[in-house]
């Protein structure tokens, strides 16, 4: 190889270990990641990286295991300012007795980003890229997440009823559709649409959000088939299950991320494997509410897309990923009586390519692939808590929590270094924290 095939390029990211995702189930020792621009020039030996590329930074992770920044498929960011606040209760009495008071008296520019920037400090230093996010003011969280410069899918919400960001349907879906267009094509932000649930959007609105999805590509994200009230409710009153009414109204298809899905029937994976759509999986709200289990291996030996996310803080009470994907292959086992359900890499992959597919990202997204955006985090595994390392991948779902996320990269910008937040002041963001939780204990 001679002077001019070296290729000069951004970032070298020397790794111990490297967990890729595609090929799947794959640990590869001593490695260079090299970033060029927002992509991923190459994954290559050390070796090969010496003789290939000259970078203007190199990064030894001598202790590390780096692999894609993780999807948090679903949750409400900005409800991070209402963490354990309202505890111990079922679905319906948390929503309505606690939570859609305190958002009614709350919620409003000021608190959405606020509460957004508090999530994405913690998501960020737990080793999440990329968050899907269903909340109220989207054009506030599209705004907060683009200046921090974390991927976001932002959904604007939809639901029969009045709250702080609209009067009702129509004012939702206009409202909805200029963000849309705003939005749409960022290299940070993918705006969608987020009916809350089908117990509180009607067929109408249901309908306009399919058409707005069709006219516009963007992705659709509901609650669904949450808890087993939801369905019990849905058949006492039109004799169909959700899925079987969303399936009637045009609203399942390749688009439609459906969160929860903890009551499924072989009716309902019938209706997501013709359709295509997706399952976001919330293990830990799930069981906190109890509101049941998702069959994720079930889902999975169906062929039907399931990716992770931790819902709000309010219901979880944490968005650390890492911790939502060890509960994850923790319960499955019991779910499916079979130890060997959700084994780890089956659950990184849930929490990296699997969500970049629920996105329609998988082209650039979810793996550590030469092309794709350079999204990457890195683990130190020398904690003593982590000794011996035999098998990387099973510390990272079964022994690591996300504290241990050291460093962390987006579009090949640095968001996480030696564990320290790069682009949030978090001190000048705890003030704030505190003076909302003042407001809020008042209440
Ligand atoms: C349409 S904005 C989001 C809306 O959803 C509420 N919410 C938060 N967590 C859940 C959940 O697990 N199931 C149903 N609804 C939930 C949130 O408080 C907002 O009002
Ligand atoms: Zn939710």
């Amino acid at each position: 190889m001679t002077a001019d095939t070296i290729t000069a390029a951004d970032i070298r990211i020397n790794a111990r270990w490297l967990v890729p995702v595609e090929p799947a189930n794959t640990v590869l020792h001593n490695q260079a990641v090299i970033i060029q621009g927002d992509r991923i020039a190459a994954v290559v030996s050390r070796e090969e990286a010496d003789a290939r590329f000259r970078v203007r930074e190199t990064i030894d992770l001598d202790h590390h295991v780096v692999l894609p920044g993780l999807i948090n498929m679903h949750g409400h960011a900005a409800m991070s300012l209402f963490r354990g606040m309202a505890d111990d209760l079922p679905l319906m009495t948390w929503l309505n007795d606690h939570i859609w008071p305190a958002e009614g008296a709350f919620i409003n520019e000021a608190f959405i980003a606020d509460g957004t920037q508090l999530a994405m400090a913690e998501m960020l230093r737990t080793g999440t890229t990329t968050f899907a996010d269903m909340y109220f003011f989207p054009e506030i969280v599209a705004q907060m997440a683009h200046d921090a410069g974390m991927r976001a899918q932002v959904c604007f919400p939809l639901l029969d009823f009045p709250t702080p960001w609209g009067s009702g349907p129509d004012e939702y879906l206009d409202k909805g559709a200029a963000f849309i267009r705003d939005w749409q094509g960022d290299d940070y932000i993918m705006p969608a649409i987020g009916p809350h649930a089908p117990y509180t959007v009607s067929d109408d609105p249901m309908v306009r959000a399919v058409a707005l999805s069709a006219d516009t590509g963007a992705p659709i994200q509901i609650h669904l088939h949450e808890t087993e009230f939801e369905v019990t409710e849905a058949l006492e009153k039109s004799g169909r299950r959700p899925t079987a009414r969303l399936a009637e109204l045009g609203v399942l298809g390749t688009r439609t991320q459906c969160v929860h899905m903890t009551q499924i029937d072989e009716s309902d994976i019938a209706l997501l494997q013709q359709s295509g759509a997706h399952v976001i999986h919330c293990p830990e709200s799930n069981l906190k509410l109890a509101s049941g289990l998702c069959p994720v291996q079930k889902l999975e030996e169906a062929g039907i897309n399931v990716a992770i996310g931790t819902d709000g803080a309010a219901s979880n009470n944490d968005l650390d990923l890492f911790g939502e994907l060890r509960t994850a292959a923790m319960v499955a086992k019991v779910v499916a009586g079979d130890a060997a359900a959700l084994p780890a890499h089956q659950a990184i992959a849930m929490a990296t390519i699997q969500g970049a597919r629920a996105l329609g990202r998988e082209h650039d997204l979810g793996s550590l692939k030469a092309g794709k955006l350079a999204d990457i985090i890195a683990v130190d595994l020398s904690d003593p808590f982590l000794q011996p390392v035999y098998d990387p991948a099973s510390h990272l779902v079964y022994s690591n929590h996300g504290r241990q996320v050291s460093h962390s990269w987006i579009n090949g910008i640095p968001q996480v270094q030696e564990g320290r937040l790069t682009r949030i002041d978090v001190p000048d963001l705890m003030l704030r924290v505190q003076s909302w939780s003042d407001r809020i204990r008042k209440q």
